[in-house]
């Protein structure tokens, strides 16, 4: 009874402060109206640039105060730069340095009234209370893992060469930063590692990390949203200013995606905003001599808001795909090192028979065959145990056998991908084929064959015919291997590309006799007549022809062909030293001949 009395009370009690709280937090908003203005950066310096900046108050804060002539006051970022004075006073902008400002103030007061606020809150309700805590401890326990203490380096990485690489190279910014800082350098600060779960990102950021020998700090972008209003941005701030602490260490921010959406201009989210906001403006306030640097990982990149990958932020994007048959052997041989298996184990077998696995997925069914061995007490970890954790790791996600339903697809990947590659080498002999794969990345659904065209700064008729064979290469493949009923939609984004580049052949570069030297663009602002039908009929034409073109090209060279698809279907990825293997055997001057 006295217990709910008590209750009642509280009730009461909270019910009139809140309302006080209210009308002091409406009070607050109509002043912070009155009082300033947000200017972004940009309109800031430019406000500076023509005079019109007054006073500006120097503090250590991620947001400051100024007046502009007019008197009017405003707020605007911190960039937190070492010569930001000596610019302002360039300017012939007073500098007041750790004054306390009215907003600091104001916004304390705002802060404290939340805190009361949220104190009331918690006290009514027990749930909100476990809630509340378990984030602020989140917001506490984001402690670095120190120096020395990560043991992961580059050998514990295996496959991923590429990504490996570029991640290297920041090992020497970690290290010395100092050193480029005297050739006036940019040291890289945020770097985003792109691909599908459990391909290892998280793994090359602690290489990083290990390699460097300094702190590291992990958080995701789930924990900064979900919570109550305001603290994502603080959390970030406070992550920083502990990172700061270090003056180096690898911050790791994994499922970036959680707070740096594109933004679709109808579905805003203030709070993810707030927070997006709040990591830009930390990264751009690094000092030059500062060796903090910020890795994010998603699963894709195309999802991301463009503010995050503009200069001075994650400038540096890395690929980290699914490993192919020989990063998978490795993989395979990294984590068996300390089990015993059987001998009737081939790993380079097993390496086969797991396409499209991701790493983490190899570790695991290594894991799951180890548990199965030793719950049977057996000697060794035997194929037997492979072959019962295989279905443990795919199950939940298909119920048959991947390899099975992936082998027919395989082999018209094969097909495809090898009838851009021999296009490329038969018509354009001087663009580079970087790689081949029919493991799927983000570049191309079922596989992808990288085909870079020499750098210049004009393209002629001709070679622009030869991309567009190049593009057609796969689908013209799939028709003489496999017959005109069972073409694919794998050529969706290559007949794109064709056409993309066939009509601006046709629209602007007046190459094409029957459609003349004009810009069709220009003179379709003129007229409304919408897109000419000789236009659409001189587009299939050139199309047809380049396409039957492209077939000959492969059926003269079918063996070719057939050596490159099965070459794929075995290795899964190809090089260019491998190809000119193929194409040119070991003679050299036989290139010349073709
Ligand atoms: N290339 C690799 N070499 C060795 N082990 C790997 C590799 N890739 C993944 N693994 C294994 O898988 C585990 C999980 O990988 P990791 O967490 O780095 O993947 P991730 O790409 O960050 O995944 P997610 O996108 O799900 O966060 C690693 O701890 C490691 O055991
Ligand atoms: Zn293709």
């Amino acid at each position: 009874m006295k217990l709910k009395l008590n209750k009642k009370i509280i009730c009461i009690v909270a019910a009139v402060l809140s309302l006080c709280m209210l009308s002091g937090i409406v009070y607050f908003q109509f002043q912070g109206k009155k009082e300033s203005v947000h200017l972004n950066y940009r309109d800031f310096i430019t406000k500076m640039e023509e005079g019109k900046v007054q006073t500006v108050y120097l503090v250590d804060e991620a947001k400051l105060k100024g007046k502009l002539r007019s008197g009017q006051e405003f707020v605007t970022d911190n960039p937190r730069t070492e010569n930001f004075k000596e610019t302002l006073l360039m300017h012939n902008v007073r500098v007041e340095e750790n004054k306390g400002n009215s907003i600091i103030v104001n916004i304390a007061s705002f802060v404290g009234f939340i805190l009361v606020f949220g104190g009331m809150a918690v006290f009514m309700s027990k749930q909100a209370s476990r809630q509340t805590s378990m984030e602020f401890t989140k917001m506490s326990n984001m402690e670095a893992i120190p120096q020395g203490d990560i043991k992961v380096t580059f050998a514990n990485v295996a496959g991923n060469e590429e990504a490996k690489e570029s991640i290297m190279d920041l090992v020497d910014f970690l290290k010395n930063p100092e050193k480029y800082a005297k050739y006036g350098a940019r040291i890289p600060r945020g770097v985003i590692l792109y691909g599908p779960p459990g391909t290892g990102k998280t793994l090359l950021a602690k290489a990083l990390a290990g390699e460097a020998g300094v702190p590291f700090y992990a958080v995701s972008g789930s924990d900064f949203v979900q919570i109550y209003a305001g603290l994502g941005a603080g959390r970030i701030r406070s992550l920083f200013k502990k990172a700061r602490e270090h003056k180096k260490c690898v911050i790791f921010i994994d499922e970036i995606d959680a707070l740096g959406k594109k933004r679709d201009g109808i579905h805003g989210n203030d709070e993810s905003d707030r927070t997006l906001n709040a990591l830009l403006t930390e990264m751009s306030g690094f000092h030059e001599h500062e060796g903090i640097i910020v890795i994010a990982a998603t699963n894709r990149l195309d999802t991301l808001d463009e503010a995050l990958l503009r200069p001075g932020r994650f400038d540096r994007q890395i690929e980290v795909g699914l490993p192919d048959v020989n990063a998978r052997h490795q993989i395979l041989k990294l984590h068996s090192q300390r089990k015993p298996l059987a001998p009737n184990v081939d790993l380079g077998k097993l390496a086969h028979q797991t396409v499209y696995f991701s790493g983490a997925e190899l570790e695991s069914l290594l894991n799951e065959a180890a548990i199965l061995a030793a719950k049977q007490n057996t000697e060794q970890i035997g194929i037997e145990h492979i072959d019962k954790a295989y279905y443990t790791v795919i199950a939940g996600e298909e119920k048959k056998d991947r390899s099975a339903i992936a082998k027919e697809d395989r082999e018209v990947i094969a097909y495809h991908e090898a009838g851009h590659a021999l296009v490329t080498k038969m018509v354009a002999p001087e663009n580079k084929v970087t790689k081949v794969t029919i493991i799927p990345s983000t570049k191309g659904a079922g596989g992808f064959s990288m085909n870079i065209p020499p750098d210049k700064m004009c393209r002629s008729k001709r070679e622009i015919l030869n991309q567009i064979k190049i593009s057609l290469g796969g689908r013209a493949a799939e028709e003489i291997v496999f017959g005109e009923e069972n073409i694919t939609t794998g050529a969706n984004n290559d007949i794109e590309k064709a056409t993309t580049t066939m009509l601006a052949m046709i629209k602007h570069f007046g190459m094409n006799p029957k459609t003349g030297l004009l810009n069709y663009d220009v003179l379709y602002n003129y007229s409304s007549s919408g897109i000419d039908s000789v236009i659409i009929d001189e587009c299939k034409k050139m199309m047809e022809q380049l396409y039957g073109e492209t077939k000959e090209v492969l059926k003269n060279n079918r063996d070719l062909l057939k050596n490159i698809a099965e070459a794929l279907l075995e290795r899964e990825t190809l090089n260019e030293e491998d190809l000119d293997q193929m194409i040119y055997g070991n003679h050299e001057n036989l290139r010349r001949l073709i």
